[in-house]
């Protein structure tokens, strides 16, 4: 049995991000940048205004307040200045406005008191340059803005949109393909016979890979059929860039998913983990000629072990492969409100809830941990881990809790 955290070492070099896609802007939400985006110019482009009120030369002002100039023009926003503004002027600014060429500061609306059309009374001494925004104060020309590996989320499609990126360069998604092992399954369509169970892990998985940055393709039940099971898989590995399976990884005389790995030339490195749920996890290398070597994921069949592994490690990996940048999970520290218990020899999961104080984190098991049981895992949104040679946390105590993405 492999170290969790050496697997998922193992697992992360033998990935890489896949190449580049042009993507229209408004398709690019979520999607992870993968190029450097530099500014072409200055942000503001020109000084502007931050207030409605009046421009100003600061030694005007300075000379004893009030102080009376004459308004030499009006600049709406989005208009260029006609003219420069001369000792004794002031120029009506609105926020937005571009200052003209003498005006160095601004007073508030508030501070003035209009006379007449052509004059104003400055009533406060403003600060020297308060309430203008220098050009290039924001980004200048060059600046990196937008770093590749940067998700892309309002705020950055809204700079993309004043840097006037239409498209976008984003990582390619990686197409991931998911089967279900196992005679015992059935579709959700089909009401279960004696044995027979639905095929869950075909749902929960294909949320969990679009939750990583990828597209899930949904292939089905495969039956423990070992020639139907491998042409299934090597239809996956043909059609995606990940092939995931549940089931048929343990040492039952149905679990194929190993031997048919091996027979299809796949070099396998994993083949258990000292992790709780999920220690029969399988994974296998195929070399491409046509782009990076794709990965075959053989998850345990048991409905919580499928999802555990999923978080630990195909998280990470998809994360990779789609072009974020690390730390693919966050690790909490929490204080643990019920007794955690362990066996110590495998580095254990315990899922439940995470409660996010302000000063502190508490982590609130499920009632118990049986990975088989789907039905208490809905609502938990951490993992609380127990390393190997640890077998109890008292309540009270710290523990480290994996947030679930
Ligand atoms: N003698 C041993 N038996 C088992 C061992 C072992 O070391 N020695 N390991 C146990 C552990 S740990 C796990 S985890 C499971 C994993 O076994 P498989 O990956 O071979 O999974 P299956 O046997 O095919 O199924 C296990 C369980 O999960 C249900 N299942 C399978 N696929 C689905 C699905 N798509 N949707 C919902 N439920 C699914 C299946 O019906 C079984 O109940 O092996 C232990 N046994
Ligand atoms: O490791 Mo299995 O995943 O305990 O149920």
């Amino acid at each position: 049995m492999l170290p969790v955290a050496e697997a998922e070492a193992l697992i992360l070099q033998a990935v890489q991000p896949l190449g580049t896609e042009w993507v229209e802007l408004g398709s690019a939400q979520g999607r992870i940048l993968s190029q450097t985006l530099c500014s072409p110019q200055d942000f503001p482009a020109q000084p502007t205004s931050s207030m409605d009120g009046y421009g100003v030369r600061f030694a005007d002002v300075q000379q004893g307040i009030p102080c009376d100039l004459q308004v030499s023009e009006t600049i709406p926003a989005g208009r260029a200045p006609a003219t420069e503004l001369q000792p004794g002027q002031a120029v009506r600014l609105y926020t937005g406005s571009v200052l003209p060429v003498g005006a160095d500061t601004v007073v508030m609306q508030e501070y003035t008191q209009r006379l007449s059309e052509a004059q104003v009374r400055i009533l406060k001494e403003p600060q020297q340059g308060e309430f203008v925004r220098p050009q290039g104060s924001f980004a200048q020309q060059g600046d990196p803005l937008l770093e590749r590996g940067q998700r892309l989320e309002g705020a950055e499609l809204a700079v993309l949109a004043a840097l006037r990126q239409a498209v976008v360069p984003v990582f390619r998604q990686p197409r991931v393909a998911i089967l279900s092992t196992g005679d015992e399954l059935v579709p959700i369509q089909q009401v279960p016979g004696p044995g027979q169970i639905v095929d869950s892990n075909q749902y929960g998985l294909a949320a969990l890979v679009q939750t990583a940055g990828g597209i899930p393709v949904k292939l089905g039940i495969v039956p423990d059929h070992p020639q139907v099971l491998r042409e299934t898989m090597q239809q996956a590995l043909g059609a995606a860039d990940v092939v995931i399976s549940s089931g048929g990884v343990s040492v039952g005389d149905f679990d194929y998913v190993e031997q048919l790995l091996e027979d299809l030339g796949g070099a396998i490195f994993i083949r258990s983990v000292a992790i709780k749920p999920g220690k029969p996890l399988t994974v296998a290398r195929f070399s491409n000629l046509h782009g990076p070597d794709k990965l075959y994921f053989g998850l345990p069949g048991n409905p919580v072990s499928a999802l555990v592994t999923f978080w630990r490690f195909l998280h990470p990996a998809l994360r990779k492969i789609g072009g974020s940048l690390p730390p693919y999970l966050e690790v909490i520290s929490a204080t643990s409100l019920k007794d955690l218990h362990a066996d110590g020899k495998r580095e254990h999961y315990l899922w439940g809830r995470l409660h996010l104080k302000s000063d502190q984190a508490q982590f609130q098991p499920a009632n118990s941990h049986n990975s088989g049981n789907l039905m208490n895992l809905t609502g938990c949104n951490g993992l609380a881990v127990l390393p190997i040679g640890t077998t109890q946390i008292p309540a009270g105590s710290p523990v480290q809790v994996l947030r679930l993405p």
